[in-house]
């Protein structure tokens, strides 16, 4: 499959009054063109930052970040972005919410389009009704759910999920995690997910990504090899559960605490 984007040998440092301060270095990871890719590393390690660099909101010291075989030079309009705090604006409805990265990245297509697109995602994530409402109308996981649609209206190159579902409580994040899957199939994207949940990582990503600890580096890739759309219970087979206990070994190296434990014995 095609490489949607590609990260070869970056390094970075952030300039800081006690000198730089250096948080990705030599770090290389690659996603397919529809893959759902998580990453999850020790608290700091520069998750954030790698976001940064992939949306062009930053560039690296040294290697390259590319989209589609071409390096990222510049502010991406291709693409989406949700945050724990899906930050909506309060003095516009759901539906101008959701419209509004249309109005940056096609601002010639007709209004009757833009809200026809917008609406459409609304209905396939259950917010069909409440198009007219005001963002403190609805609650958090509605909030987060149209969030998800703003960030997909434009038909993003790439969905970055920075902690999206980390403030919910447990059910609706849940359901939640379970939209995501549905939502592929429906709508598909390809994602980059950060995350601390490691339950949350093998439930909706192909491939995750362990961050070393600052400098953060690519410790280790696990493949989730599991069709979509998959069952929450999936979560509780053996061989989720093996893949758990790996990860939670590898963030427990990748904090400097214990060593590799043989998680066949
Ligand atoms: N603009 C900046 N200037 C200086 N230092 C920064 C800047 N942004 C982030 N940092 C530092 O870089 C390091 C990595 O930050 P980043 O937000 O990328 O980490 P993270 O892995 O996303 O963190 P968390 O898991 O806590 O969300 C942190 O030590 C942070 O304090």
């Amino acid at each position: 499959m095609t490489k949607l984007i590609e990260i070869k040998g970056v390094s970075h440092s952030y300039k800081t009054a006690a000198g730089p301060l250096p948080v990705l270095k030599d770090l290389s990871l690659s996603i397919a063109e529809g893959d759902f890719c998580a990453v999850v590393g020790p608290s700091g390690c520069g998750k954030s930052t790698l976001t940064r660099l992939i949306a062009g909101l930053m560039f690296p010291d040294s290697g390259e970040v590319l989209l589609h075989g071409e390096q990222v030079k510049s502010p991406r309009k291709s693409v989406g972005m949700a945050f724990q705090n899906p930050v909506l604006l309060e003095w516009r409805t759901i539906l101008q919410n959701v419209i509004l990265p249309l109005e940056i990245v096609a601002p010639r297509m007709p209004k009757e389009q833009k809200e026809e697109r917008a609406r459409a995602l609304l209905a396939m994530v259950g917010l069909q009704g409440f198009e007219g409402k005001r963002p403190s109308e609805l609650s958090g996981g509605m909030r987060q759910r149209a969030s998800l649609c703003r960030s997909l209206v434009h038909k993003p190159d790439i969905l970055i999920l920075d902690e999206p579902f980390g403030a919910l409580d447990a059910f609706t994040r849940e359901d939640l995690w379970q939209l995501m899957h549905q939502l592929r199939i429906d709508e598909p994207f390809t994602a980059l997910l950060i995350t601390h949940d490691l339950r949350e990582s093998v439930y909706l990503a192909d491939q995750v990504v362990v961050l070393s600890g600052r400098p953060a580096t690519t410790q280790f890739v696990l493949d989730i090899d599991v069709p979509g759309p998959r069952p929450i219970d999936m979560l509780y087979s053996m061989q989720a559960v093996e893949w758990l206990a790996q990860l939670r070994n590898q963030i427990e190296i990748a904090q400097g605490r214990g060593g590799e434990k043989d998680m066949t014995a």
